[in-house]
């Protein structure tokens, strides 16, 4: 079992376990999640999950969308997503409906972060609209999510905080749990660098947090990122948030 990496200088709030082979990586994050979810369902009607996006996380959710529960009452949503259309290849609300929302978890209620994009209103304004309305619905809804799962990039971001982007300072001062992020110029967003994020208030406001990490790259990033620094150097020091669950994997 490999063990947490000697350089790491990590921050006491941060639990990290690390699993010898993906099989072992994935069920362990499977019982994670579905833990914090039971835990919800058994206290209240419902459950909320927020999910992230990227190369990380499928595999997690497809063997997620198995596990017996009462998905009838779990509300599914987003740690993130990009500003493109929810059939779009990019989409993580595509990515989560293609590889959670079957089998037994088809029954769970999805919350899309990004609604029908209209080309002919303007980019700004419509993101400004679906920001306000996912924060409204977080506030009618009222729910304190179970888990937020989060994955991080190669830059130290995590949801769509990228280093340096526009709206990030914003989204780890402001005590809404979303905000509009324009990362372009930001390598770690590539060709998709509008998107609606969690902030570092909504991180927190999660009761559980896991980061998934695969490969030696991310867990030395995470180790830089465990020392003390401004969060805006490494956003993800804004889901250090009380406790952090990570779990890696080479
Ligand atoms: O929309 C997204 O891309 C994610 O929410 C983002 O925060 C992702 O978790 C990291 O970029 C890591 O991505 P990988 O899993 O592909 O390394």
């Amino acid at each position: 079992m490999p063990t947490v990496p000697d350089n790491a200088h990590l921050d006491a709030r941060i639990d990290w376990r690390s699993a010898d082979d993906a099989a072992h990586w994935i069920q362990t994050a499977v019982d994670t999640i579905a833990g914090a979810l039971a835990r919800d369902l058994d206290a209240q009607p419902r459950a909320l999950l927020l999910l992230s996006g990227g190369g990380t996380p499928g595999p997690v959710h497809r063997a997620l969308a198995d596990v017996a529960l009462d998905w009838s009452r779990v509300d599914v949503s987003l740690v993130d997503d990009r500003w493109v259309p929810a059939d779009d290849a990019a989409s993580n609300a595509r990515l989560a409906r293609e590889t959670l929302l079957h089998g037994r978890a088809a029954a769970a209620r999805f919350l899309p972060l990004v609604p029908a994009i209209d080309p002919a209103e303007d980019t700004a304004d419509a993101m400004t609209a679906a920001v306000d309305a996912a924060n409204a619905r977080w506030r009618e809804q009222g729910l304190v999510p179970a888990i937020a799962v989060l994955g991080m990039g190669d830059d130290g971001h995590t949801a769509s905080l990228f280093p340096g982007a526009r709206g990030v300072d914003h989204a780890l001062a402001t005590p809404l749990p979303y905000a509009a992020i324009d990362a372009h110029g930001c390598p770690g967003a590539g060709t998709l660098p509008l998107r609606i994020s969690l902030t570092a208030a909504g991180l927190a406001a999660a009761r559980q947090r896991l980061l998934l990490l695969r490969g030696d790259t991310k867990r030395e990033v995470l180790a830089r990122a465990a020392a003390p620094g401004p969060v805006a150097q490494y956003p993800v020091r804004a889901a250090f948030a009380d406790t952090l669950d990570v779990l890696w994997c080479a």
